[in-house]
């Protein structure tokens, strides 16, 4: 860890982290390759890159998410290095201490609208994780709760007795994105957020980091092509291909100099000031 001796550790540390995916109990290539970085208190981390670069991958592993059952699943293993999430190692995560990690992290998966359960309300989607966390709790706290976070995403009360098939794409992500909040989190692990939806969902994700941000230990990772975003946010950025960190700090600088054939490719495919205009596919 980079941290100095003494001082609290950042609450996203990479280290040299290696990590294959498992098919049928094999594993396949490396999805990421001795990537390291910090995310310290404060900040937001922009990843960018090519498609397949590892960008999902990355996300998947620092929410705890080594596995998934079912259509779409995965199986994750961690083959080199570590992360760590509030101080959380994440290599040989036990099963408690994974609770303890997702109760501080709130993940938006990219198909995250797409995973929220069909047969469920609203206010029971967005009440789950608590209740989940804790049979016995308030239950009128819990809807004190829940309506709080609708209001952060900007949703109207109306929308808590729907059920996810009555909603917009764009309605669905806010709901995903309040969900994950209801905990209280102080990281945020965001996987294309404000993709393929209506422009006032960026607007909102800015608003709930900032929000966000007023917690001290709060850091963020956040996957997205979108500059707008990170620059309002004053994100850092880190450039991802082939599983591997090929650009990585102010967004200016990491475009103005390019360390890498492919940070070239996409400052000219992001249109950036400055640089050859040539537009060239992304991925
Ligand atoms: N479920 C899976 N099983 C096996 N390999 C996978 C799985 N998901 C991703 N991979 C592989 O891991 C590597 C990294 O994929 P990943 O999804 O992390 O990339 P990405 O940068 O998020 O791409 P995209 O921008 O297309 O979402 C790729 O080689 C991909 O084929």
């Amino acid at each position: 860890m980079k941290t100095q001796p003494g001082s609290a550790p950042a609450p996203i540390v990479v280290n040299d982290l290696s990590a294959q995916y498992r098919t049928k109990g094999h594993p396949g290539g490396y999805a990421l390759r001795g990537v390291s970085f910090e995310v310290k208190a404060g900040e937001v981390l922009g990843i960018l890159g090519e498609s397949g670069g590892g960008k999902s991958t990355l996300a998947r592993i620092l929410a705890g998410e080594l596995a998934r059952k079912g259509a779409g699943g995965y199986d994750i293993r961690i083959s080199g290095g570590d992360a760590y999430v509030n101080g959380v190692a994440l290599r040989t995560i036990s099963q408690g201490k994974r609770n303890r990690l997702t109760f501080h992290t709130a993940y938006l998966a990219q198909d995250a609208n797409d995973r929220l359960e069909r047969t469920e309300t609203v206010a029971e989607l967005l009440q789950q994780p608590i209740f989940a966390r804790d049979k016995r709790f308030d239950a009128e706290a819990a809807q004190t709760r829940a309506l709080t976070v609708l209001d952060a995403v900007g949703l109207p009360l109306a929308v808590m007795e729907k059920y996810p098939y009555e909603l917009s794409d764009g309605q669905r992500q806010r709901v995903a994105l309040a969900r994950s909040l209801v905990l209280g989190p102080n990281v945020l692990i965001a996987d294309e957020p404000t993709a393929g939806i209506d422009v006032t969902v960026r607007d909102t994700v800015v608003r709930v980091i900032e929000k966000l941000r007023e917690d001290p230990q709060f850091a963020a990772l956040v996957v997205t092509h979108d500059l707008s975003v990170l620059r309002q946010l004053g994100a850092q950025v880190a450039i991802m291909h082939d599983g591997v960190i090929v650009g990585y700090g102010d967004i200016d600088s990491v475009f103005r100099e390019p360390d890498h054939p492919y940070v070239a490719k996409l400052a000219r495919a992001l249109g950036l000031p400055g640089l050859d205009s040539n537009q060239e596919p992304i991925g």
